[in-house]
């Protein structure tokens, strides 16, 4: 085992822990936010079987730019240009309009590089179960049924990056009656 990696990975795990800390998911257990970082990057791993570090950390930090006080330049610092570059691609500018965050991040997946688009996959993977296993506090049908709407917009243009992560995407989107 490469003590450097599992050293790095190891830091970033913490990193975002800490960052992600005051945070809980929408869910009624309010689950610790960190559980969705790190759900991806078993995602990532053991489902689509890919154990890049770059994307794994990547996967680890890709929400904290956009949702907690963490920076790019914080995340260069500590981990590298690579992984603040990957990070960079799957992160939404919050100071847009909802409507323009959502309508970029379709856009935006189709130019995407195969690590972003490795991150991307997952991260819908794991919020669209989320979604299948209980409806996100004060959220309607309506909202959750736009959210499957959308996200298979994003992943329709995340295709031909990971057939295992994909595939199961599309027994979702199945289930859901969006084929
Ligand atoms: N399904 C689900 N989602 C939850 C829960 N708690 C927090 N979320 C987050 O909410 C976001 C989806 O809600 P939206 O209202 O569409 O997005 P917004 O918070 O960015 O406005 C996702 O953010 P994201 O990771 O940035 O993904 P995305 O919106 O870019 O797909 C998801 O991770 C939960 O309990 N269930
Ligand atoms: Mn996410």
């Amino acid at each position: 085992m490469d003590n450097e990696a599992i050293k790095k990975y190891t830091k970033c795990m913490n990193f975002a822990a800490k960052k992600h800390s005051t945070q809980r998911r929408k869910d009624s257990e309010e689950t610790p936010y960190i559980n969705h970082p790190i759900g991806v990057a078993n995602i990532i791993a053991n489902e689509g079987d890919v154990t890049d570090l770059d994307v794994l950390m990547a996967a680890l930090l890709h929400d904290t730019v956009e949702d907690t006080d963490c920076s790019f330049d914080e995340i260069e610092e500590h981990f590298g240009a690579d992984v603040c570059n990957i990070v960079k691609e799957v992160t939404d500018d919050k100071s847009l309009p909802k409507m323009e965050r959502k309508r970029l991040q379709i856009e935006h997946a189709k130019t995407s590089s195969s690590k972003a688009k490795l991150v991307k996959l997952a991260d819908k993977l794991y919020n669209l179960r989320d979604l299948q296993r209980e409806m996100p506090i004060g959220w309607t049908k309506e909202r959750v049924d736009e959210y499957f709407i959308w996200a298979k917009k994003v992943v329709d243009n995340l295709r031909g990056t990971n057939l295992k992560l994909e595939t199961k995407l599309d027994e979702i989107f199945c289930a859901q009656g969006l084929k």
